[in-house]
């Protein structure tokens, strides 16, 4: 029935991020900073690293971006990791996933400091999730929350279903709606009947990657749904860039259900806008601060 406005809403968090920087410059003199690193030169990733780039700065901190070639190896892209870890001027380290196939993701995460891990994927900080201790929580779940919380108020013994078990998206979604005491059910590729399950959902999360995969008939009516899928379709001609869809197809599932995130303009922002908070929080920290409690 109703659209959640992800766009909006984080428009409305980096405002709110951008005010408690300026108390931060002032009482510390200089600026949180976010590094973000990317290796290779995947396009959609280029793309995505500008924006984080822009939106940082947007909100008064200060980014370093670095790019590095594809052929980076495993021990090299670690040495800068503990460069970052070292810099003081930085508080934030994001490496952009996926890496080449030739560096194995864990080790690059391992070696980031858990205080500056402001994608919340160390293990650190997954296991502080998961024993309900204070945390950098991943930026994309954290999100969904904010919107669920927004939306639904108390989320309180409401059947949440979470497609998806990723350790990025689907796990640490599942942590913050059990915290938040829902009821939650992980579904994944092996879940059987999940049309049947995820129709028993109050609050539905899709986080699979796979082009309007989840069907009207999959919602319970009066459902929200919360759309994590990022994915680009095929060019409808040449020389066009292709649609950018969700996991769920929107076009059948808005009449069932009572409030769902549009893509783009759902989660996606609302990403960029925890990376910020994040960053925040960590520089806060950091500096020995009080936390800016947002
Ligand atoms: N908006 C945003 O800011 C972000 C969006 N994304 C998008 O979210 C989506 C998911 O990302 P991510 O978690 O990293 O993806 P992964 O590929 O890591 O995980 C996908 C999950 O979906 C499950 N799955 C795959 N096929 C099916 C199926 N047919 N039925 C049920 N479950 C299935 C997989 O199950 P199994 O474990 O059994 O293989 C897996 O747990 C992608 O579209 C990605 O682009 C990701 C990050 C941020
Ligand atoms: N270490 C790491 N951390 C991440 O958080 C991370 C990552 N790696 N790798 C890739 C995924 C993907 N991701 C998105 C962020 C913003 C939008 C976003 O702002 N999307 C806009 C539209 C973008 C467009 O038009 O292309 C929207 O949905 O409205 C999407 C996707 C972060 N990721």
């Amino acid at each position: 029935m109703s659209r959640i406005d992800g766009k909006a809403v984080a428009a409305k968090l980096r405002d709110e991020v951008a005010e408690k920087v300026e108390h931060f410059r002032r009482k510390v003199g200089r600026a949180p900073g976010l590094a973000v690193v990317l290796v290779g030169d995947d396009p959609a990733s280029n793309v995505y690293v500008g924006a984080k780039g822009k939106a940082t700065v947007e909100a008064g901190m200060e980014s370093f971006t670095h790019r590095l070639p594809a052929a980076t190896s495993e021990g090299e892209l670690i040495r800068l990791v503990r460069r970052l870890n070292a810099d003081e001027k930085v508080d934030g380290i994001l490496v952009q996933l996926p890496l080449p196939d030739h560096i194995d993701a864990d080790r690059v995460i391992d070696a980031i400091d858990p205080k500056k891990d402001v994608d919340g994927f160390h293990v650190i900080n997954a296991g502080r999730l998961s024993v309900g201790q204070d945390a950098l929580v991943p930026c994309t779940p954290y999100g969904c929350l904010h919107l669920l919380k927004q939306q639904l108020g108390d989320l309180s013994g409401k059947h949440a279903v979470v497609i998806g078990r990723s350790n990025i998206v689907g796990k640490p979604m599942a942590q913050l709606l059990l915290q938040e005491n829902a009821t939650v059910t992980i579904a994944h590729s092996r879940t059987r009947n999940l049309p049947e399950l995820a129709r028993s959902a109050d609050i539905l999360v899709a986080a699979v990657g796979r082009p309007e995969m989840v069907k009207a008939d999959w919602i319970k009516p009066g459902a929200t749904v919360i759309d994590v899928g990022i994915n680009r379709l095929p060019p409808a001609s040449e020389g066009e860039k292709g649609r950018l869809v969700g996991d769920v197809d929107f076009a059948g599932a808005e009449s069932v259900a009572e409030a769902i995130t549009p893509v783009p303009g759902g989660v996606g922002p609302m990403t960029i806008a925890m990376l910020l908070r994040n960053t925040l929080v960590a520089a806060y920290a950091r500096e020995g601060l009080d936390a800016p409690g947002i």
